[in-house]
């Protein structure tokens, strides 16, 4: 299969692109882009796509969870670090407690583009171009900041491959060791209530570890973990320039990430980011959103799987937490009574976002979870499996959702609000999400 020309694609007019001032500067970048080394390895991708084939057989559970948006000020080794970690202790509470396979995927290395959905943004009566993540332009506020600049695509990459080096130096060189589950769960965590009971579990793993070491088992197997990069393939330029002929397939695979999305804003199915994804052979998601009908949902399916690929597609449902429970049956029992392959995972985050009366943009943690309850419960009427969630979350102690165990308010966003987009889960609410899915989970 052939990669389509990046001027046709422009062609179709695609949505949320940002306005280059200068082409020939847009040209400089692109060109640097395409002879730049993959930041990821077709093979990886064909490994992820057999592991999204057992979750949409029912036989494994995708956690897939990180920032909004990512900054290249937060490429620092702490905070990949705190990233990891509570991504690793997400998936041992997961495994552990439900007794399955936990495929990781982290909205990580690459996760720079925003979508928005006004194209400007006013503050004090002055309007200027909104954010639209650090891969286009500056978060602050002033007019030099907010003009788009192609360079920063090129600081995507960098940032992208800075992440992964260390995330594959966490994942393999012991930091991310199952005999490390105690020291995972370090600093405030520890001392909550979620912390507390993530100690019992830690405590019992590693009974059995020993337990099995003293009858033989090689520690190796508990060294390393398979760890995944994934992002919203949004910027044309970037991920076009990323698109590489595999020399072992002779296949298009888009080097900058494990596993790939379109947004709700950019599925149009005739548009470029569905043309470009068609092209490609990585394991690739859409969201659908509270609109989506049963045939724009097969439409996609045809035209991003043709040939119906296990671990292929993945649909991310993001209804809200109100709408999920009618929206969603008919949309997954036409699907499946057409025989599409699909893991169905639910995005529990953006369809319960609201501004607070401060400003802040929230989800109130209960509202995450009555939607993913939801979802369990819709695929358990029809008999389908629930393949996983998607989140945003952060390793830090953030104030940015409102509830969960530390009950937190709207009056707190203010404390420790770090998002340049959308509220994260901080920490211990993740975890806390993790023990609810892993009750869920034992229950379909
Ligand atoms: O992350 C998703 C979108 O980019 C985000 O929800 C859009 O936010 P906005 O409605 O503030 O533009
Ligand atoms: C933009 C996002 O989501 P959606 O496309 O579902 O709105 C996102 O995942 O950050
Ligand atoms: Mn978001």
């Amino acid at each position: 299969m052939s990669i389509p020309d990046l001027a046709a694609l422009h062609a179709l007019g695609p949505a949320q692109q940002p306005t280059y001032p200068d082409r020939g500067a847009v040209d400089g970048a692109v060109a640097r882009l395409r002879t730049a080394p993959p930041l990821v390895f077709a093979g990886e991708c064909d490994d992820l796509k057999t592991k999204i084939a057992a979750v949409a057989r029912g036989e494994a559970f995708l956690l897939q969870g990180g920032d909004c948006a990512e900054t290249f000020a937060g490429v620092t080794a702490d905070n990949v670090r705190n990233k990891l970690r509570v991504l690793l202790q997400m998936a041992v509470v997961l495994t552990y407690a439900a007794s399955v396979p936990v495929v990781k995927v982290g909205r990580i290395a690459g996760q720079y583009a925003k979508p928005r959905s006004s194209d400007l943004e006013t503050r004090d009566g002055v309007t200027l171009p909104a954010y639209r993540g650090d891969a286009v332009n500056g978060f602050d506020f002033t007019p030099e900041s907010r003009v788009p600049d192609p360079q920063r695509l090129v600081d995507v990459y960098n940032s992208s491959a800075a992440t992964l080096n260390l995330v594959r130096a966490f994942v393999t060189g012991g930091y991310a060791d199952l005999r490390q589950v105690h020291t995972w769960n370090t600093d405030f965590v520890r001392e909550s209530p979620v912390g507390q009971r993530y100690e019992q579990i830690a405590g019992e793993i590693e009974r059995a570890l020993t337990f099995m070491q003293a009858i033989g088992a090689d520690p190796d197997e508990f060294h390393r973990v398979d760890f995944h990069s994934s992002h919203e393939a949004l910027v044309l330029e970037y991920e076009h320039a990323m698109t590489r002929v595999d020399s072992r397939t002779n296949t298009p695979y888009d080097v900058s990430g494990h596993f790939v999305w379109i947004g709700e804003r950019t599925r149009q199915l005739d548009n470029a980011h569905v043309e470009l994804l068609s092209h490609i052979r990585n394991p690739i998601g859409v969201k659908l959103g509270p609109t989506t009908t049963p045939d724009d949902a097969l439409a996609l399916a045809a035209k991003l799987n043709p040939e119906n690929e296990p671990g292929r597609l993945t649909f991310i449902t993001r209804f809200g937490a109100g709408k999920i429970r009618d929206g969603l049956p008919h949309l997954v029992e036409k699907v499946n009574a057409a025989g599409v392959e699909v893991a169905w995972v639910c995005d529990p985050m953006h369809g319960n976002t609201f501004e607070a009366s401060s400003g802040y943009k929230t989800r109130r943690f209960d509202d995450v979870i009555e939607e993913v309850q939801g979802f369990f419960d819709v695929h358990r009427s029809l008999g389908t499996w629930p393949g996983g969630v998607h989140v945003e979350l952060t390793g830090d102690d953030v104030t940015e959702c409102v509830g969960g165990g530390e009950e937190l308010l709207e009056a707190d966003l203010g404390g420790r609000y770090e998002s340049v987009c959308d509220p994260r889960l901080n920490r211990v609410q993740s975890l806390e999400l993790a023990f609810l899915v892993a009750e869920m989970l034992r229950k379909a």
